[in-house]
């Protein structure tokens, strides 16, 4: 396919999650089904367009004064591209599979858009309803840290110290451009390309295999390693999902003492299993929600990891579509989730034990907030720094580590692409007392 046909392909998918409501992954799925002869050059480049129209939707309505799919592609193509209004002439009057050519008054919104000024929500690229909760977290960096947010996300891996070493891993990764990454001591990153360009499928390499490491974006890699489990501790990692942040917790203990993975969610909780051959991680127990239950852990537990529900607002890098499509009610509901699993997730902390709450969120209703509220029901607990945790062991402890930029008083940390280049995320350590 050549260009033109490349943006009408991205025009229609657009559309089609903008009518139907599908999720962009289902759409371009079912787009590439019912159009074989694309090749994955083709599908690359028309997922990248759709993804990134998604990322910068509200800057380009508010430049371009309108919000037509078919604008938004020709504004990714001409200025987030920086292809350029010639360019999308050239290739549109040059494909009988092109949109039709741009009429005068759409490439005079192109040509004048840069001009065009914007600013709150539509420079951040935010929902305007989010707004004020963007501000109330970022203050006057809002618009960067919104801006940082419509980027692209790098793809992090982290190696799994229980079989191999970052060092003999970033050799045989250096034909993808895999380089360390600045906190996590376990963490390597390979950056994103631009344009039309693919990012390397690292899940087909023979070290992702052979389990010598995870896809883990170095935030949740972070909020592993801050909370300091030790070889030989009781774990309960309460939200484990997948678990990503279970296998992160495994490697910092060396396989010993003990693991035990819960969700709520069995279907969640079902590619654990697999996973945890592949890392060979030996020391975790699953416990299935509707099979067994938690009664024997209360009161034992060294530590609790809650990787609480949230809006996922810290990782709309990757999943542009869903800042689109969050709303006040779905944040509401995440609210009254986060506080049912804080009260249940505490019983399980022994005395002098502690508590890690963990966000992919960015807003302060998921993050300080529901730590002001659990500290004020729950008088047992106190918060520990996270942010003196960061600087012991950002970085492997390197005595140059910064503190990140959204720390409170209490110690707690917000980490953003715009200040710690990972994805959104909130860490707090509550510590039971004796
Ligand atoms: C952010 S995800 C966890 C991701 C996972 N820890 C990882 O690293 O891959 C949050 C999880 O919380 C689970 N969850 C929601 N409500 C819960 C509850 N009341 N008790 C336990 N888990 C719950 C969800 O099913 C979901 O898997």
């Amino acid at each position: 396919m050549k260009d033109g046909g490349r943006l009408q392909a991205a025009i229609e998918i657009l559309e089609e999650i903008e009518t139907r409501h599908r999720p962009v992954q289902a759409a371009l799925k079912d787009w590439g089904n019912s159009h074989r002869f694309a090749g994955s050059g083709d599908r690359t480049a028309i997922g990248n367009l759709v993804f990134d129209a998604l990322r910068h939707k509200a800057s380009l309505s508010g430049r371009l004064k309108s919000d037509t799919a078919r604008m938004l592609v020709f504004g990714t193509y001409v200025l987030s591209w920086e292809k350029g209004a010639e360019q999308l002439l050239a290739v549109v009057g040059d494909d009988r599979h092109a949109p039709e050519t741009p009429s005068e008054a759409e490439l005079s919104a192109l040509t004048e858009a840069q001009g065009v000024e914007i600013d709150g929500a539509a420079a951040a690229d935010v929902p305007d309803w989010l707004w004020p909760h963007f501000e109330d977290a970022f203050g006057d960096r809002a618009v960067a840290e919104g801006q940082a947010l419509a980027a692209r996300a790098p793809i992090d891996l982290r190696v799994n110290t229980l079989k191999y070493d970052r060092e003999r891993l970033l050799k045989r990764l250096a034909h993808v451009n895999a380089v360390p990454c600045p906190w996590s001591p376990a963490g390597l990153r390979i950056y994103p390309t631009p344009g039309a360009l693919r990012m390397p499928h690292v899940q087909a390499e023979e070290a992702y295999q052979k389990g010598w490491f995870e896809l883990q974006d170095e935030a949740s890699q972070m909020a592993a390693l801050l909370a300091g489990a030790k070889p030989g501790d009781q774990v309960l990692d309460f939200c484990a999902g997948g678990g990503g942040k279970t296998l992160a917790l495994a490697a910092a203990m060396e396989n010993k003492g003990q693991i035990y993975a819960f969700d709520a969610d069995r279907l969640r909780l079902a590619p654990i299993h697999e996973r945890l051959k592949r890392a060979g991680a030996r020391n975790i127990q699953v416990r299935d929600p509707a099979s067994s239950s938690l009664d024997d852990l209360i009161g034992e537990m060294d530590l609790v990891f809650i990787d609480a529900p949230c809006t996922g607002t810290g990782v709309w890098r990757r999943r542009p579509d869903s800042k689109w499509r969050l709303s006040d009610k779905a944040l509401e509901d995440r609210i009254v989730d986060q506080r049912n699993v804080l009260d249940r997730a505490a019983q399980y902390v022994k005395p002098g034990g502690r508590l890690v709450y963990a966000t992919c969120s960015v807003l302060p209703l998921e993050n300080t907030g529901q730590v002001s509220w659990f500290l004020e029901k729950y008088q047992d607990f106190l918060s520990v720094s996270a942010a003196a945790r960061w600087q012991e062991c950002a970085g492997g402890g390197s005595a140059a580590v910064e503190l990140p930029a959204y720390a409170t008083a209490r110690g707690d940390i917000t980490l953003s692409p715009a200040s710690t280049n990972t994805d959104g995320f909130f860490v707090s350590i509550l510590e039971k007392s004796q």
